[in-house]
């Protein structure tokens, strides 16, 4: 079987040290996602590093520009998350810089949720345990 495609996203958080709300986005496609809420981002390109990657995805997913924070590192290769047979995913926190975030592509809603109650959206399937593990980091001070 192919190696999983790797999808980079961003936890994006109003303060990167003392985090209190966190952006959804609720995913238009494909049909089978439709509805379910995701971590904004996307896959790598050929010949770009994952940081570009993500830079460019939140640039042409939200119209912002965001100084990436802390990883949140899985137990997979280079610290990336299965999400499904085709996917793994790496996530970093994020700060918006620049812009203010809109569901240009993509998405047809985001919304900010208090980090104290992530679970109040339906996630994607795979998110599920990566958004425990945030819960968890969140609550925990930065290293
Ligand atoms: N962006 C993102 N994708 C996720 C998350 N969780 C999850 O299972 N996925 C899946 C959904 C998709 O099958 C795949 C990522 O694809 P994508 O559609 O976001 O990537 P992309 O923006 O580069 O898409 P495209 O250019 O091919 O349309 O990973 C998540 O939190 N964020």
């Amino acid at each position: 079987m192919a190696a999983p495609i790797l999808v980079v996203a961003a936890a994006l958080v109003d303060d990167l040290t003392h985090p209190t709300r966190l952006l959804a986005a609720r995913r238009t496609l494909p049909a089978a996602l439709a509805g379910r809420w995701e971590f904004p981002g996307g896959k790598v390109d050929d010949g770009e590093t994952p940081v570009a990657a993500l830079h460019r995805e939140l640039r042409e997913e939200l119209g912002v520009t965001a100084e990436l924070g802390r990883e949140l590192p899985g137990p997979d290769d280079e610290s990336s998350w299965p999400l499904t047979d085709r996917y793994r995913m790496r996530l970093w926190l994020a700060r918006i810089t620049a812009g203010t975030p809109a569901p240009l592509e993509d998405h047809d809603e985001l919304r900010w949720l208090p980090v104290t109650d992530l679970h109040s959206v339906p996630w994607l399937d795979g998110d599920v345990p990566i958004v425990r593990a945030l819960e968890a980091a969140l609550h925990a001070p930065a290293r």
